[in-house]
């Protein structure tokens, strides 16, 4: 194991000057994360024990998450505006929200990113991760703004146009996607080139790729905290090591930063509840320096 660098907390300096230091020294995610450590991690993502409601929510995805969906999803994105908010608004609008693809709450999704934001800051990590955690859910405001349902918005994410990967979950299911059954995209690379780099392959469709496309241009986030909004539900890639034949070395480098995000998303979800209106000064600070007042989602 590397030896752990500082915390802001052991070392009392601000968090611009921890980023500084982590970025040259190339070692931001070396640190083991004292949360990740405190969690009995089998009473997370549990499928073959998940509800009804869990299971359906994945055929359905599985089911219709085509090729030809994907790309109209992408002009639609393109073609279509969806109202101007702030962050803040868009974090209250989604509050009613409960998420059908997940089985380990059924908290509001305030609270999800909350927990997640603060276990973050807990942990002594930059500020740009902590506002990453507050916002990397707000992607499911596509329910708000005419998804066809909660399959094309939420759950894990895998790649489309090749064959689809037993690492999967419940990989059964996609013997109902026509894709199963084309001459292309049923081979192991499909419609993309070897090692071609993951920003040159289609996702299927939901929070984590909108999120990703509104951020990018409307957003002073660094490179790693897109990476972890783009491709924090891709489960197949970061946890189970999927997709090797079309990732290049920009690939490698963002792995790390999307599994560095991933206790603080996942693991969060059992901390006790957060108080969104004592907390709100702080993330609204946070907010304010890598957002503009209002963006257009
Ligand atoms: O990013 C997510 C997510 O927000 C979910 O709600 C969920 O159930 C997932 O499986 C996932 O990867
Ligand atoms: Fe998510
Ligand atoms: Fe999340």
């Amino acid at each position: 194991m590397p030896a752990p660098i500082h915390s802001g907390r052991e070392l009392d300096i601000t968090s611009d000057a921890i980023d500084e230091v982590n970025v040259i020294k190339g070692k931001l995610w070396d640190e083991d994360s004292e949360f990740d450590q405190t969690k009995d991690k089998t009473q997370f993502r549990d499928y073959e024990s998940a509800c009804d409601r869990v299971k359906d929510f994945y055929k359905e995805q599985h089911e219709k998450q085509t090729v030809a969906f994907n790309i109209q999803a992408r002009v639609d994105f393109k073609t279509k505006s969806r109202g101007r908010m702030s962050v803040w608004e868009a974090i209250e609008m989604l509050n009613t929200l409960i998420d059908e693809s997940d089985p380990d709450t059924s908290l509001s999704q305030i609270e999800h990113l909350l927990q997640t934001a603060e276990a973050i800051r807990r942990d002594g990590k930059p500020d740009w991760m902590q506002v990453t955690g507050l916002v990397h859910d707000l992607g499911k405001l596509l329910l708000l703004f005419g998804s066809e349902g909660q399959w094309d918005v939420v759950g894990d994410t895998f790649v489309v146009g090749c064959k689809f990967s037993d690492k999967i979950i419940y990989p059964e299911t996609f013997v109902n996607n026509p894709d199963t059954y084309d001459a292309v995209y049923s081979t192991e690379c499909g419609i993309y080139k070897p090692h071609c780099g993951l920003d040159n392959v289609m996702l299927s469709w939901g929070h984590d790729e909108y999120l990703y496309n509104v951020f990018k241009d409307q957003s002073t986030l660094p490179e790693e905290a897109l990476a972890m909004i783009r491709y924090h539900s891709f489960y197949p890639w970061h946890r189970e090591g999927a997709y090797t034949h079309l990732c290049n070395e920009k690939d490698a480098k963002i792995l790390a930063a999307v599994k560095a995000f991933n206790p603080y998303d996942l693991y969060s979800k059992s901390d006790e509840p957060c108080d969104p209106v004592k907390l709100r000064p702080y993330y609204e600070s946070l907010i304010a320096k890598f957002f503009p007042p209002v963006l257009d989602w």
